[in-house]
């Protein structure tokens, strides 16, 4: 039985081909560069067993039964992306343990219950739900960031800008049919991964837990409880880690659990991000190649890839990897397809901004008038943020930046669908639960539960009066007033 205090984020690599086909290598890493890091071998027939070898080297693992070799240096906290060397693919996740204090243990096959809880954003099911749907996304201290002083500010604000920006985003919503379809695709997604577990021996119940809309976290949360889960795995649908995403949805789950005795002592393994996996890197290459092969001439056209825009500041001020990781995972897809002898050109671009400060450059819809003006011809979207369908492929894609494209120049457009229920990445996805499992940690051992701060109404109506006076006058300031002529939010 190993202990540790040091671990915060783990990661571990599988190694396919390695003929050990749960074998795997996991490092522990939350000491400063150039001091130790613990690496921790298992094998298994069944990826359940326990610990069989521990090596503790400094900035580098080898692992000699399978030829697999990993070099650091590594940062403390990092999740560690680093390549298999001698090995036919590089698979890696990043994976973190809610908890400070890691405990390796060996589980037990008996009586485990083990679940799955996918996070998503959810979306608005019919036009009437857009309004609220935004409030609860502006209520969101990780969308609409403001400084602590300013943090009452927070649903005052939300209210203010989800009723200024609901007609335009019903707009959209009517456009696909008057709703998102994202709660029908994510309970899709469920299934296809549970059956792909018990395809692979791994009996799990698999909720949806959705950050803005029906069914919310908390109602996940819930049944995990009422169904006595004993281990689970926390997978966000978001390929790429950012803090408006996967960030704020785990910052919840960890306020709930923190506060709940039994929760609090549920192992829990969540992965943080997945975009380096080579199923999923081969999924998409997949996509692109069929979509590619629908065009006259595939080889002259240009690979388009649209990812979810964040502001700036996320990046550049709270050191959200979202864009690093977004640059990797493009190289990544670029990588395989020149293995498969498809060197198109491509490019990224940044869509979907809202509000008036500046965000991740360059703009989706900027760099496809530039590229209409160079004369490109034919042109393949390629969204990258989101594995459904939802608004901004359907809706943002398919009817603006497409009418966009081809009022620019391009005359042939076409768009890659997004993975969905595609099976090579559902079987995937399964494998990153089946790896995760081993590291599932609970937050706390002890029976701590933190009280509930206690709601003042009185409080609470004078920080919306005061706070509705300053909204007023922050929405007088030229910036916001020059946002709302150009219809930004
Ligand atoms: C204002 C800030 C926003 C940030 C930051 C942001 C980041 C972000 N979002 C996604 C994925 C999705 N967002 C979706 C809808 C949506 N997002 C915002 C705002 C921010 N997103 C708004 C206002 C909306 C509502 C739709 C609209 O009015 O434009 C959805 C769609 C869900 C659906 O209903 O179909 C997805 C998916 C990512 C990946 C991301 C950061 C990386
Ligand atoms: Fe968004």
């Amino acid at each position: 039985m190993e202990t540790t205090s040091l671990c915060r984020v783990l990661s571990y690599t599988k190694l396919p081909g390695s003929g050990l086909c749960n074998s795997d290598v996991r490092f522990l890493s939350s000491v400063p560069r150039g001091r130790h890091l613990a690496c921790f071998s298992r094998h298994s027939s069944n990826g359940f067993s326990g610990l069989s070898k521990t090596l503790v080297i400094s900035n580098s693992c080898s692992k000699t039964q399978n030829h697999a070799v990993l070099k650091g240096p590594f940062l403390s906290g990092d999740i560690i992306q680093k390549r298999i060397l001698n090995s036919q693919a590089n698979w890696s996740v990043g994976v973190c343990t809610l908890g400070e204090n890691v405990e390796s243990h060996h589980a037990h096959a008996t009586e485990e219950k083990i679940g799955v809880l996918l996070l998503n954003l959810g979306g608005p099911e019919t036009l009437q739900d857009v309004q609220p749907f935004l409030y609860n996304l502006f209520a969101d201290p990780d969308i609409i960031r403001l400084p602590r002083l300013f943090k009452f500010l927070q649903r005052p604000l939300a209210k203010l800008i989800s009723v200024l920006r609901a007609p335009k985003s019903k707009e959209g919503y009517a456009a696909i049919g008057g709703g998102s379809p994202l709660r029908r695709l994510t309970d899709e997604q469920a299934n296809a991964i549970r059956m792909a577990l018990e395809a692979k021996n791994v009996k799990a119940n698999v909720y949806v837990g959705m950050r803005y809309w029906y069914p919310f976290t908390e109602e996940a949360i819930e049944q995990i409880k009422r169904d006595r889960i004993t281990k689970l795995v926390v997978l966000p649908l978001y390929p790429q880690f950012s803090i408006s995403t996967t960030g704020s949805s785990v910052r919840v789950l960890h306020d709930i659990f923190r506060e709940d005795a039994y929760l609090s002592r549920l192992p829990v393994s969540v992965i943080l991000s997945w975009y380096q996996r080579q199923g999923y890197i081969s999924s998409m290459a997949d996509l692109i190649k069929e979509e590619l092969e629908k065009f006259a001439k595939p080889e002259e056209v240009m690979i388009f890839f649209s990812a979810h825009g964040v502001p700036v500041s996320y990046v550049e001020d709270a050191g959200d990897p979202y864009k690093d990781q977004m640059e990797e995972c493009i190289y990544l897809i670029m990588q395989e397809l020149k293995a498969r002898g498809i060197a198109n050109d491509h490019t990224l671009a940044y869509q979907s901004r809202v509000g008036p400060v500046q965000w991740l450059k360059p703009y989706t819809d900027e760099v496809l008038v530039e590229l209409g003006q160079k004369g490109v011809k034919s042109l393949l979207a390629v969204p990258i943020s989101f594995v459904s369908e939802h608004i901004e492929t359907l809706e943002e894609i398919d009817m603006e930046y497409k009418h966009l494209a081809l009022e620019s120049g391009i005359e042939n457009w076409g768009r890659v669908p997004a993975l969905g229920c595609t099976s090579s990445f559902i079987t995937d996805l399964a494998d990153a639960i089946v790896e995760a499992l081993p590291s599932a940690k609970a937050l706390s051992a002890s029976r701590e539960v933190t009280e509930e701060p206690e709601y003042d109404p009185v409080r609470y109506l004078v920080k919306l009066f005061f706070g509705s006076i300053l909204a007023f006058f922050l929405l007088l300031t030229p910036r916001v007033v020059h946002a709302f002529r150009n219809h930004v939010f």
